[in-house]
């Protein structure tokens, strides 16, 4: 387990903290967030080789607050894998275990066991600038468990990979996750690898976490503006609640309205159903004009405006063609109350 109390770390621009973050044994956590949010910064302080301000970091009940990366227990894999050019596959992984307190015939046996596990068997005697990106990936995932570390940081591990290397190691994570029961804390921009690798994630805004919970609950009821936003609600729109109703502005939509103080509805572009202004069947809906069309490939993605108020809607690009949309139409919104959420 890792655990994260009131951590915080000053640098010239910017201020992480306080972060209190908790990762069970065995669990596989995200660490979300955008660009210069901090996720790295976090991820340094568990390693070690950042300065923090204040704070304590635990590694599997251990305080490892002041001690040196090597006493720390602690595997991590970069995003460029950070492979030693000048050694061979085999000597890269074999590196830490000369830092390593361990038996060095545990540690011998341990690296055959992870290249065999990995497919790295054919591979011992090359250079490394001469893998692909997938292979670095096996080799840096190598070095960074050949010393049995407790738990394993993954800093970005997908993000510059091709998609056709990017599944084949979020497969092998999840594999080797399930199998060996380490602790995990990976960092990514990305709600999709989150959603299939992770148990439970947290959002990182500006230094602090917004938000901890399932990838499921964060993702369909974030707590904050921002996490909306970074889970893709695309419609993230001002309401009013008066009289146990609550109406989205301009919108003629009102929904019953719980007590308490929201101010915005959130709703994700898939929940917003278009339909041709002359749609013989059901109701009415809200009339809007389409404002632009992007095709995005399989969906497109359309902006509607309503009485004044944007509002994003995704469809098939099939159905697009098929009912005859175009920028400019008339068209009906309809949204099932069920699929506002409240912020
Ligand atoms: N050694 C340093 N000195 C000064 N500023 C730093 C240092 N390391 C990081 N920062 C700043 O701290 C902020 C957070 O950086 P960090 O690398 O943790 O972000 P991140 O969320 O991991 O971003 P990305 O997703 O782009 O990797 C950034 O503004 C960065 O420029």
């Amino acid at each position: 387990m890792i655990r994260i109390e009131r951590l915080s770390v000053r640098l010239p621009g910017f201020s992480l903290g306080p972060v209190d973050l908790d990762v069970r044994q065995g669990e596989f956590f995200c660490l979300l967030g955008p660009t210069g949010s901090g996720k790295t910064l976090i991820l340094e302080s568990v390693i070690g080789i950042v300065a923090i301000s204040g704070g304590r970091i635990r590694v599997s009940d251990r305080d490892v607050t002041g001690l040196p990366p090597e006493q720390r227990g602690v595997g991590i894999v970069y995003q460029d894998c950070a492979l030693f050019p000048h050694l061979s596959v085999e000597k890269n992984i074999h590196y830490g275990l000369r830092y390593h307190n361990g038996s060095n015939s545990d540690g011998h046996a341990r690296c055959r066991d992870l290249v065999e596990r990995l497919g790295l068997a054919g591979l011992l005697d090359r250079s490394v600038t001469t893998l692909s990106g997938g292979e670095k990936q096996r080799v840096a995932l190598a070095r960074a468990l050949a010393t049995a570390p407790s738990v394993l940081l993954l800093d970005e591990p997908l993000a510059s990979l091709d998609p056709c290397f990017r599944e084949e190691i979020r497969d092998l994570f999840r594999s080797l996750h399930r199998e060996t029961g380490i602790t995990v804390l990976m960092v990514t921009h990305d709600f999709t690898d989150a959603h299939t690798l992770a148990e439970r994630v947290a959002i990182l805004h500006d230094g602090r976490i917004e938000q901890t919970g399932t990838a499921d609950a964060v993702f369909r009821r974030p707590a904050t503006v921002f996490v909306a936003d970074f889970v893709g609600m695309r419609n993230v729109l001002p309401a009013r609640r008066q009289n146990g109703v609550l109406t989205v502005d301009g919108l003629n939509l009102a929904l019953p309205a719980p007590n308490g103080s929201h101010c915005y509805a959130a709703i994700r572009p898939e929940h917003v159903h278009l339909q041709p202004e002359n749609h013989e069947n059901g109701e009415a809906g809200i009339a809007g004009r389409i404002r632009s069309i992007v095709n995005q490939g399989l969906f497109a993605e359309l902006a509607v405006d309503a009485s004044g108020v944007t509002v994003k809607a995704v469809m098939l690009t099939s159905s697009l063609m098929e009912l005859g949309f175009r920028q400019g139409a008339r068209v009906h919104l309809r949204i099932d109350p069920a699929d506002v959420h409240l912020i």
